[in-house]
Protein backbone atom coordinates (compact mmCIF):
# COMPACT_ATOMS: atom_id res chain seq x y z
CA UNK A 1 0.00 0.00 0.00
CA UNK A 2 1.30 3.19 -1.14
CA UNK A 3 0.39 7.01 -0.95
CA UNK A 4 1.17 10.58 0.45
CA UNK A 5 1.63 11.41 3.74
CA UNK A 6 -1.58 11.02 5.91
CA UNK A 7 -3.72 9.52 3.49
CA UNK A 8 -4.62 6.41 6.06
CA UNK A 9 -2.06 4.16 4.79
CA UNK A 10 -0.94 2.98 8.32
CA UNK A 11 -4.45 2.85 9.89
CA UNK A 12 -6.08 1.36 7.11
CA UNK A 13 -3.08 -1.55 6.76
CA UNK A 14 -3.15 -2.42 10.27
CA UNK A 15 -6.80 -3.11 9.86
CA UNK A 16 -6.82 -5.02 6.75
CA UNK A 17 -4.08 -6.83 8.18
CA UNK A 18 -6.13 -7.75 11.26
CA UNK A 19 -9.70 -9.04 9.52
CA UNK A 20 -7.41 -11.19 7.33
CA UNK A 21 -4.72 -12.85 9.31
CA UNK A 22 -1.54 -10.93 7.68
CA UNK A 23 1.35 -9.46 8.77
CA UNK A 24 1.68 -5.42 8.93
CA UNK A 25 5.19 -3.69 7.99
CA UNK A 26 5.39 0.41 8.49
CA UNK A 27 8.25 1.23 6.18
CA UNK A 28 8.13 4.97 6.89
CA UNK A 29 8.66 3.77 10.22
CA UNK A 30 12.05 2.79 9.42
CA UNK A 31 12.77 5.40 7.97
CA UNK A 32 12.15 7.65 10.88
CA UNK A 33 13.75 5.26 12.90
CA UNK A 34 17.40 5.75 10.66
CA UNK A 35 16.79 9.33 11.19
CA UNK A 36 16.30 9.40 14.59
CA UNK A 37 19.83 7.65 14.74
CA UNK A 38 21.66 10.36 12.53
CA UNK A 39 19.76 13.06 14.64
CA UNK A 40 21.17 11.37 17.54
CA UNK A 41 24.71 10.53 16.68
CA UNK A 42 24.80 14.57 15.21
CA UNK A 43 25.53 13.34 11.68
CA UNK A 44 24.22 16.36 9.46
CA UNK A 45 21.15 14.92 7.89
CA UNK A 46 21.55 17.19 5.12
CA UNK A 47 25.07 16.16 3.63
CA UNK A 48 24.14 12.89 1.87
CA UNK A 49 27.94 11.98 2.13
CA UNK A 50 28.19 11.86 6.24
CA UNK A 51 24.38 10.17 5.96
CA UNK A 52 25.83 7.03 3.24
CA UNK A 53 28.88 6.82 5.29
CA UNK A 54 26.71 5.49 8.83
CA UNK A 55 23.69 4.27 7.14
CA UNK A 56 25.19 0.44 8.00
CA UNK A 57 25.69 1.26 11.93
CA UNK A 58 21.76 1.62 13.09
CA UNK A 59 20.16 -1.62 14.10
CA UNK A 60 16.63 -1.53 13.18
CA UNK A 61 14.20 -4.10 14.44
CA UNK A 62 10.55 -3.86 13.29
CA UNK A 63 7.53 -6.05 15.20
CA UNK A 64 4.77 -7.05 12.42
CA UNK A 65 1.67 -8.06 14.86
CA UNK A 66 -0.78 -5.34 13.25
CA UNK A 67 -2.32 -5.17 16.57
CA UNK A 68 0.96 -4.53 18.25
CA UNK A 69 3.45 -3.21 15.66
CA UNK A 70 6.95 -2.02 16.97
CA UNK A 71 10.18 -0.58 16.27
CA UNK A 72 13.55 -0.59 17.92
CA UNK A 73 16.64 1.08 17.45
CA UNK A 74 20.23 -0.33 18.84
CA UNK A 75 17.39 -2.48 20.89
CA UNK A 76 15.62 0.39 22.15
CA UNK A 77 11.92 1.43 22.06
CA UNK A 78 11.53 3.97 19.85
CA UNK A 79 8.03 3.85 18.34
CA UNK A 80 6.94 7.41 20.28
CA UNK A 81 10.65 9.09 19.68
CA UNK A 82 10.41 8.16 15.65
CA UNK A 83 6.99 10.48 15.70
CA UNK A 84 8.63 13.66 17.42
CA UNK A 85 8.84 16.84 14.78
CA UNK A 86 12.19 16.74 14.89
CA UNK A 87 12.23 13.51 13.01
CA UNK A 88 9.40 14.37 10.35
CA UNK A 89 11.43 17.58 9.92
CA UNK A 90 14.58 15.49 8.84
CA UNK A 91 13.24 12.39 7.49
CA UNK A 92 12.85 13.87 4.07
CA UNK A 93 16.59 14.45 3.29
CA UNK A 94 17.56 11.04 5.06
CA UNK A 95 15.02 9.44 3.00
CA UNK A 96 16.59 10.27 -0.80
CA UNK A 97 20.13 8.79 0.32
CA UNK A 98 20.67 5.60 -1.60
CA UNK A 99 22.73 3.88 0.65
CA UNK A 100 19.54 4.35 3.23
CA UNK A 101 17.05 3.45 0.71
CA UNK A 102 19.14 -0.16 -0.28
CA UNK A 103 20.03 -0.55 3.42
CA UNK A 104 16.06 -0.49 4.26
CA UNK A 105 14.73 -2.17 1.35
CA UNK A 106 17.25 -5.29 2.19
CA UNK A 107 16.05 -5.15 5.36
CA UNK A 108 12.02 -5.02 4.19
CA UNK A 109 12.42 -7.45 1.55
CA UNK A 110 14.07 -10.19 4.25
CA UNK A 111 10.92 -8.97 6.47
CA UNK A 112 8.35 -9.87 3.27
CA UNK A 113 10.01 -12.50 2.53
CA UNK A 114 9.68 -14.26 5.79
CA UNK A 115 6.29 -13.56 6.17
CA UNK A 116 5.36 -14.81 3.17
CA UNK A 117 5.91 -18.32 4.77
CA UNK A 118 3.76 -17.31 7.30
CA UNK A 119 0.50 -16.30 5.17
CA UNK A 120 1.36 -13.29 4.24
CA UNK A 121 1.62 -9.47 5.23
CA UNK A 122 0.68 -5.68 4.28
CA UNK A 123 3.32 -3.35 3.51
CA UNK A 124 2.69 0.10 3.70
CA UNK A 125 5.32 2.82 2.15
CA UNK A 126 5.76 5.18 -0.91
CA UNK A 127 7.67 2.59 -3.60
CA UNK A 128 6.42 -0.92 -1.88
CA UNK A 129 4.55 -1.16 -5.44
CA UNK A 130 6.81 0.14 -7.61
CA UNK A 131 10.13 -1.17 -6.05
CA UNK A 132 10.20 -2.68 -2.79
CA UNK A 133 7.70 -5.82 -4.11
CA UNK A 134 6.52 -5.39 -7.67
CA UNK A 135 4.87 -8.70 -7.95
CA UNK A 136 2.91 -8.10 -5.04
CA UNK A 137 -0.44 -9.83 -4.94
CA UNK A 138 -2.59 -6.74 -4.42
CA UNK A 139 -1.42 -3.04 -5.03
CA UNK A 140 -2.73 -0.05 -4.02
CA UNK A 141 -2.32 3.51 -4.04
CA UNK A 142 -4.27 5.26 -1.23
CA UNK A 143 -5.21 9.49 -1.57
CA UNK A 144 -7.23 11.78 0.31
CA UNK A 145 -7.25 15.88 -0.39
CA UNK A 146 -4.83 17.64 0.91
CA UNK A 147 -7.30 19.17 3.56
CA UNK A 148 -8.79 16.25 4.26
CA UNK A 149 -5.89 14.55 5.34
CA UNK A 150 -4.78 17.78 7.54
CA UNK A 151 -7.46 17.87 9.32
CA UNK A 152 -7.46 13.86 10.12
CA UNK A 153 -3.95 14.60 11.13
CA UNK A 154 -4.51 17.62 12.96
CA UNK A 155 -7.19 15.53 15.09
CA UNK A 156 -4.84 13.36 16.16
CA UNK A 157 -2.25 15.38 16.82
CA UNK A 158 -4.75 17.08 19.37
CA UNK A 159 -3.44 20.30 18.52
CA UNK A 160 -1.86 22.67 16.13
CA UNK A 161 -3.39 24.44 13.29
CA UNK A 162 -5.14 22.38 10.04
CA UNK A 163 -3.79 24.89 7.93
CA UNK A 164 0.09 24.45 8.88
CA UNK A 165 -0.68 21.09 9.20
CA UNK A 166 -1.58 21.33 5.19
CA UNK A 167 1.80 23.11 4.78
CA UNK A 168 3.74 20.37 6.09
CA UNK A 169 1.86 17.47 4.58
CA UNK A 170 2.18 19.42 0.87
CA UNK A 171 6.14 19.94 1.44
CA UNK A 172 6.49 16.26 2.53
CA UNK A 173 4.46 15.56 -0.97
CA UNK A 174 6.47 17.27 -3.25
CA UNK A 175 9.73 16.24 -1.74
CA UNK A 176 8.75 12.47 -1.61
CA UNK A 177 7.20 13.23 -5.53
CA UNK A 178 10.20 14.87 -6.89
CA UNK A 179 13.27 13.04 -5.26
CA UNK A 180 14.97 11.41 -7.79
CA UNK A 181 15.68 7.66 -6.17
CA UNK A 182 11.95 5.53 -5.79
CA UNK A 183 9.73 8.99 -5.91
CA UNK A 184 6.33 8.27 -4.95
CA UNK A 185 4.09 7.77 -7.68
CA UNK A 186 1.06 5.78 -8.76
CA UNK A 187 2.95 1.80 -8.85
CA UNK A 188 1.85 -0.13 -12.20
CA UNK A 189 -1.57 -2.37 -12.08
CA UNK A 190 -2.48 -0.44 -8.65
CA UNK A 191 -6.09 0.03 -7.56
CA UNK A 192 -6.16 3.87 -6.85
CA UNK A 193 -8.44 4.17 -4.07
CA UNK A 194 -9.60 8.22 -3.08
CA UNK A 195 -10.44 7.86 0.62
CA UNK A 196 -11.62 11.52 1.44
CA UNK A 197 -15.37 10.74 1.27
CA UNK A 198 -14.99 7.59 3.91
CA UNK A 199 -14.36 7.25 7.08
CA UNK A 200 -12.10 4.48 7.83
CA UNK A 201 -14.01 1.51 8.51
CA UNK A 202 -15.29 2.00 5.05
CA UNK A 203 -12.16 2.28 3.37
CA UNK A 204 -10.94 -0.87 5.53
CA UNK A 205 -13.68 -2.55 4.40
CA UNK A 206 -13.34 -1.82 0.87
CA UNK A 207 -9.74 -2.71 0.75
CA UNK A 208 -10.92 -6.37 2.36
CA UNK A 209 -13.55 -6.65 -0.86
CA UNK A 210 -10.62 -5.70 -3.37
CA UNK A 211 -8.38 -8.17 -2.26
CA UNK A 212 -10.86 -10.73 -1.94
CA UNK A 213 -12.02 -10.41 -5.07
CA UNK A 214 -8.11 -10.36 -6.68
CA UNK A 215 -7.84 -13.86 -4.60
CA UNK A 216 -11.26 -15.10 -5.80
CA UNK A 217 -10.18 -14.17 -9.50
CA UNK A 218 -7.00 -16.13 -9.51
CA UNK A 219 -8.31 -18.72 -7.79
CA UNK A 220 -11.24 -18.58 -10.53
CA UNK A 221 -8.23 -18.76 -13.05
CA UNK A 222 -6.17 -21.93 -11.74
N1 LIG B 1 -10.67 7.12 6.06
C1 LIG B 1 -10.35 7.85 7.12
N2 LIG B 1 -11.24 8.69 7.64
C2 LIG B 1 -10.91 9.46 8.70
N3 LIG B 1 -9.73 9.44 9.34
C3 LIG B 1 -8.80 8.60 8.87
C4 LIG B 1 -9.06 7.77 7.74
N4 LIG B 1 -7.95 7.05 7.48
C5 LIG B 1 -7.04 7.43 8.41
N5 LIG B 1 -7.56 8.34 9.25
C6 LIG B 1 -6.88 9.05 10.33
O1 LIG B 1 -5.96 9.94 9.69
C7 LIG B 1 -4.75 10.01 10.42
C8 LIG B 1 -3.59 9.67 9.47
O2 LIG B 1 -3.73 8.32 9.10
P1 LIG B 1 -2.47 7.36 8.97
O3 LIG B 1 -1.46 7.61 10.03
O4 LIG B 1 -3.00 5.98 8.84
O5 LIG B 1 -1.89 7.90 7.56
P2 LIG B 1 -0.55 7.51 6.81
O6 LIG B 1 -0.85 7.55 5.37
O7 LIG B 1 -0.01 6.23 7.34
O8 LIG B 1 0.40 8.70 7.21
P3 LIG B 1 2.01 8.77 7.20
O9 LIG B 1 2.43 8.44 5.82
O10 LIG B 1 2.32 10.20 7.53
O11 LIG B 1 2.52 7.81 8.23
C9 LIG B 1 -4.90 9.06 11.61
O12 LIG B 1 -5.31 9.81 12.72
C10 LIG B 1 -6.01 8.12 11.19
O13 LIG B 1 -6.74 7.61 12.28
N1 LIG C 1 8.76 3.31 1.64
C1 LIG C 1 8.98 4.56 2.15
C2 LIG C 1 8.37 4.97 3.32
C3 LIG C 1 8.62 6.23 3.78
N2 LIG C 1 9.44 7.04 3.10
C4 LIG C 1 9.76 8.38 3.59
C5 LIG C 1 8.76 9.41 3.16
C6 LIG C 1 8.39 10.17 4.40
O1 LIG C 1 8.86 11.50 4.27
C7 LIG C 1 9.14 9.46 5.54
C8 LIG C 1 8.29 9.05 6.71
O2 LIG C 1 7.20 8.26 6.26
P1 LIG C 1 5.77 8.29 7.03
O3 LIG C 1 6.03 7.81 8.41
O4 LIG C 1 5.31 9.71 7.01
O5 LIG C 1 4.93 7.34 6.23
O6 LIG C 1 9.79 8.35 5.00
C9 LIG C 1 10.01 6.63 1.95
O7 LIG C 1 10.77 7.40 1.32
N3 LIG C 1 9.78 5.39 1.48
Amino acid sequence: MDGPSGSGKSSTSRGVADRLGLRYLDTGAQFRAMTLWMLRHEVDVHDPAAVAARAGDPVLESGTDPLDPTITLDGQDVAEAIRSEAVTAAVSPVATVPAVRARLLDLQRRIISDALDDGGIVVEGRDIGSVVWPEAEVKLYLTADAAARAARRTAENGSGSVEATEAELLRRDQIDSSRATAPLSVPEGAVHLDTTPYDLAEVISRVVAIVEQVRGTAEAST
